[in-house]
């Protein structure tokens, strides 16, 4: 293993040249060790390319475990045996599935240093005749101890937290607009941690979580550090949040969007949804918070957070801190006025439509404010951002009507889009949607309803239906539709097959109408019974329309649709 001294790494040399403006304090002088980047099968999160060795006997001190003999010292950290490199702590977890230490032979082969694992697993990863730290919750006190083993890189960092149901992506990518814009003149780069990608600066990295494991959470911020990072926005989800994903970070500031049913299958009931989201509110997470006045569970955070909150209001409530005045919603987004509790009052745009992006871009600038931004930098920031990939995205082909692609894949957003799409157009709404197999099925009648009650065609179709048999999901969502009044109802198709059904939509629009393809966003793939495959909701929608136009009829007219 080659060894190098602090004053040979690049970030290290001056500190303050590299991370200079929001945050910028340095990590302590001392031996770094360049990590060994294996070829690995499984990815992987990135990981740092250097970083400073930690006794196993300082981490078992950590864990309050018995520490191993000899002198090895850990390099990295991961809960995933596939993912293991040189030097690596295995942490070894129980799991739904799988028992993590069913793997340690295989993290051993790749170079494992010790295994972090429960009394259930003790016996099997000793067996791999590494050392073995046992603790009773290896996954609680896993966050601390990979933030430890990279230099607790969270500290070198502004950290900013998006929690709630809908809007985190958008709301992150609205902060890391106002963060750019920020870092602008002192040269520093962006972080951001979600959905869609990770970013580190302008490079982007794939996501297999909304928020990270903490292994790969603490790696991730350490790469960050390394290349000039100062600042990061990430979504914090409430399976984060249960699974001590987000153990080892402490965020400066804490975002709560709103919350409406969602995960119920992981969560049994609304209460624990919200009291997940709240521990985002403790001062174990955070240092403060910014709540939406407007969300039901909201402004009850406003009471409960143990960290001081400022509030915003996009409907204008005259107790919140923070308001937008003068709002005037547009096609492609809104513009509004911004005033603070200080009499702050800024001209603030947003660059998505519909009334729940001003609440997104009102809370993002709030965020900005409370982070230390002046509130015209962090406005123009998030004012410049030109898209969320898969929010509210437009397709362009030429024709003369609106075409539309959207994430919305629970019952409170669909019904945000489809309002916020009358608000703007005045033309018919021609909608297409699933919903996904495996996952919560609660939501499926409501999301059926919504889109039978708002649209004038609902087209219902499959997302990714998994497991599941797609024509079980449909018949959910079309007895949903079914309880919608007739003389509220646009006419419902059922088409299993996702291309024709958003090929039917298309067909039926007219000049100045709008198709809208909702639930599948940014994501490229369909899952069938296990088998992804390529699947881009955009792609297939531009096809669609340049099909129509060209009158090429088999895409046009789907032969299998059923009318509700
Ligand atoms: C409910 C949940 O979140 N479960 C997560 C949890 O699974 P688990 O504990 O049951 O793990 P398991 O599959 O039994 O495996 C046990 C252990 O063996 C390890 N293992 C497994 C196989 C192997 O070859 N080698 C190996 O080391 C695993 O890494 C794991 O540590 O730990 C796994 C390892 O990190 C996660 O992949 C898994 O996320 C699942 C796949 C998932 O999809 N979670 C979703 C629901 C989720 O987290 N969503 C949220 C919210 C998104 C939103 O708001 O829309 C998110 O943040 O993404
Ligand atoms: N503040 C909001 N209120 C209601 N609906 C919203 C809001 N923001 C976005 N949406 C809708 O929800 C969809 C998902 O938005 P976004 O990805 O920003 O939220 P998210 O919280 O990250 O969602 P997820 O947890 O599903 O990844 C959007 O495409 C839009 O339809």
């Amino acid at each position: 293993m080659r060894t190098i001294t602090s004053d040979q790494c690049n970030h290290q040399d001056d500190p303050d040249a590299a991370r200079p403006s929001l945050r910028g304090t340095p990590g302590p002088p001392g031996t770094l060790t360049a990590v060994p980047q294996a070829d690995q099968s499984y990815p992987g999160p990135p990981r740092p390319t250097h970083v400073r060795p930690v006794p196993l006997t300082e981490l078992a001190r950590q864990l309050g475990a018995e520490a191993p003999g000899g002198d090895a010292a850990a390099t990295g950290i991961t809960h995933d045996s596939r993912a293991v490199r040189p030097g690596d702590i295995y942490a070894a977890l129980p799991g739904a599935r799988f028992h993590g230490a069913d793997f340690a032979t295989q993290a051993a082969s790749l170079g494992a240093v010790a295994v972090l694992t429960d009394p259930a697993g003790t016996e099997r990863a000793a067996a791999t005749g590494l050392p073995v730290l046992t603790v009773p919750d290896p996954r609680g006190r896993m966050g601390a101890l990979a933030a430890t083993v990279y230099g607790e890189p969270g500290k070198d960092l502004l950290q900013i937290g998006i929690t709630g149901t809908s809007g985190k992506t958008t709301t992150a990518y609205l902060i890391d607009g106002g963060l750019r814009k920020a870092e602008e003149k002192d040269g520093g780069l962006t972080g951001l941690i979600g959905t869609v990608e990770s970013r580190i600066g302008d490079e982007r990295v794939k996501s297999e979580r909304t928020t990270p494991e903490a292994t790969e959470l603490q790696a991730l911020f350490a790469v960050m550090r390394e290349r000039g990072v100062t600042s990061v926005a990430m979504e914090v989800s409430s399976h984060a949040l249960v699974l001590g994903r987000v153990d080892g970070c402490v965020f400066d500031i804490a975002v709560f969007n709103n919350l409406s049913p969602e995960h119920l299958d992981f969560h049994p009931d609304m209460e624990d949804y919200f009291r997940a989201k709240r521990q985002l509110f403790t001062t174990a997470r955070s240092r403060a918070g910014v709540v939406n006045f407007d969300d039901e569970y909201g402004y009850r955070l406003i009471s409960e957070s143990e960290v001081p909150v400022t509030t915003f209001s996009a409907e204008g409530h005259p107790d919140a801190d923070w308001r937008a005045e003068d709002v005037e919603l547009g096609p492609l987004g809104s513009v509004f006025t911004a005033v603070g509790p200080k009499g702050e009052s800024v001209r603030a745009a947003a660059p998505l439509p519909g009334p729940f992006n001003v609440a997104n871009a009102l809370a993002a600038i709030v965020a900005l404010v409370s982070a230390g931004i002046d509130p015209q930098t962090a406005a123009d920031g998030v004012a410049a951002v030109p898209g969320v990939p898969g929010r509210l995205e437009r397709v362009d082909a030429g024709q003369d009507y609106l075409a539309v692609v959207d994430y919305a894949h629970k019952p409170d957003a669909v019904e945000s889009v489809l309002y916020a799409i009358r608000k703007v157009t005045e033309g018919s709404v021609h909608a297409v949607l699933g919903c996904g197999g495996d996952r919560d099925p609660h939501k499926r009648t409501a999301m059926g309803s919504a889109l039978a009650r708002l649209s004038d065609t609902a087209v219902l179709t499959s997302d990714n239906p998994r497991s599941e048999d797609p024509l079980a999901i449909l018949a959910t969502m079309l007895a949903g539709a079914a309880e919608v009044p007739a003389y509220e109802r646009g006419t419902v198709l059922v088409e299993e097959d996702r291309a024709a059904a958003i090929a039917a939509a298309v067909a039926r629009a007219e000049p100045g109408d709008t198709v809208l393809v909702l639930g599948k966003g940014h994501e490229q793939g369909q899952d069938i019974a296990g088998v992804v495959r390529p699947f881009d909701d955009k792609r297939v929608l531009r096809d669609a329309i340049e099909h129509k136009r060209l009158g090429d009829g088999p895409h046009s007219t789907p032969d299998h649709r059923t009318d509700a």
